[in-house]
């Protein structure tokens, strides 16, 4: 069996992305987080698998898996890449992804941008999810000087964490404690944000399951919207990340709006039965 892919990224964030829409895709756990390895694998921040609508109204549903195996439910760069996809393979100008989370449509740009409504924020502690009732407007957590964070579901949990220098966090040793804080049951994403203006935010991230990405597509969305209900931007702003910025507005019917680039890297195809093989043999054929 061999399995054709592309691989895109958004602002750096990047996917291997299979079309499973007229195919059956039968990879293990194992073979996915083989697939993840950046030496003897592709490598990717989010695998996406691409799959018939389950709903009316949805173009295509999408599948979103961490290099650990886990599945999330939100992945607003990925989200951007297979609505530019199928917006290309079909001519049309709007498509609508579908995710466990719910639906998120989508529209091109005419500076080749794509914009997605990446749905509601949720703000209630048990949407989250927390392991307990909470305010989630200043969580009682800590790690070292950080203290009392936001929390925002996306469809995907983060945690926010205002800042005074955004370079001056280590986040490789803080992100996994936090990522894995007792009071979060299905572990979250940690993001580390500096306000530079009302209109203008900086953020670094640890994601669940994969680590320190370049960006966060719903991160992005989760930081402006934490940053709106402190008080301390205005309702549109550009979120800065280590790839690039992302145009975010938390519109007044509470869902949260996402603009930003995608890009293609390079097109081949996976021949998963020598994946994880350690003999000499290529597990990856690029076509
Ligand atoms: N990079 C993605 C988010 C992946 C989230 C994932 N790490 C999770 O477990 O929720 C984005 O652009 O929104």
């Amino acid at each position: 069996m061999t399995i054709p892919f592309l691989k895109m990224h958004g602002l750096g964030n990047d996917f291997v992305v299979i079309d499973a829409r007229s195919r059956t895709l039968s990879l293990t756990e194992a073979q996915v987080r083989a697939i993840a390895d950046r030496r003897t694998g592709v490598g990717f921040d989010q695998f996406i698998v691409i799959q018939p609508p389950r709903t009316q109204g949805a173009t295509a549903f999408m599948q979103i898996l961490n290099p650990d195996g886990s599945e999330s439910g939100a992945c607003g760069n990925a989200t951007r890449c297979v609505a530019h996809l199928l917006m290309e393979q079909s001519g049309i100008a709007e498509a609508v992804i579908e995710t466990i989370s719910g639906l998120l449509p989508a529209t091109a740009e005419a500076n080749g941008l794509i914009t997605v409504d990446m749905g509601p924020a949720r703000l209630d502690w048990r949407d989250i999810p927390l392991a307990g009732p909470a305010d989630t407007l200043r969580l009682d957590v800590s790690e070292g000087p950080w203290s009392g964070p936001v929390a925002v579901s996306m469809g995907n949990p983060h945690i926010v964490f205002f800042v005074d220098d955004v370079d001056a966090v280590p986040l490789e040793r803080v992100g996994p404690v936090l990522e894995h804080h007792p009071a979060f049951p299905q572990r979250a994403n940690i993001e580390f944000v500096q306000v530079l203006s009302r209109t203008e935010i900086r953020m670094r991230v640890w994601e669940r399951g994969a680590g320190i990405t370049r960006a966060c597509g719903s991160g992005s969305c989760a930081v402006q919207v934490a940053a709106v209900r402190r008080g301390l931007t205005d309702r549109r702003a550009e979120v800065v990340l280590d790839g690039g910025s992302l145009t975010i507005e938390w519109q007044e019917n509470g869902h949260v709006l996402m603009t930003g680039p995608v890009a293609l890297s390079f097109s081949g195809v996976l021949q998963p039965d020598l994946l994880g093989q350690t003999s000499v043999g290529a597990a990856l054929v690029t076509a």
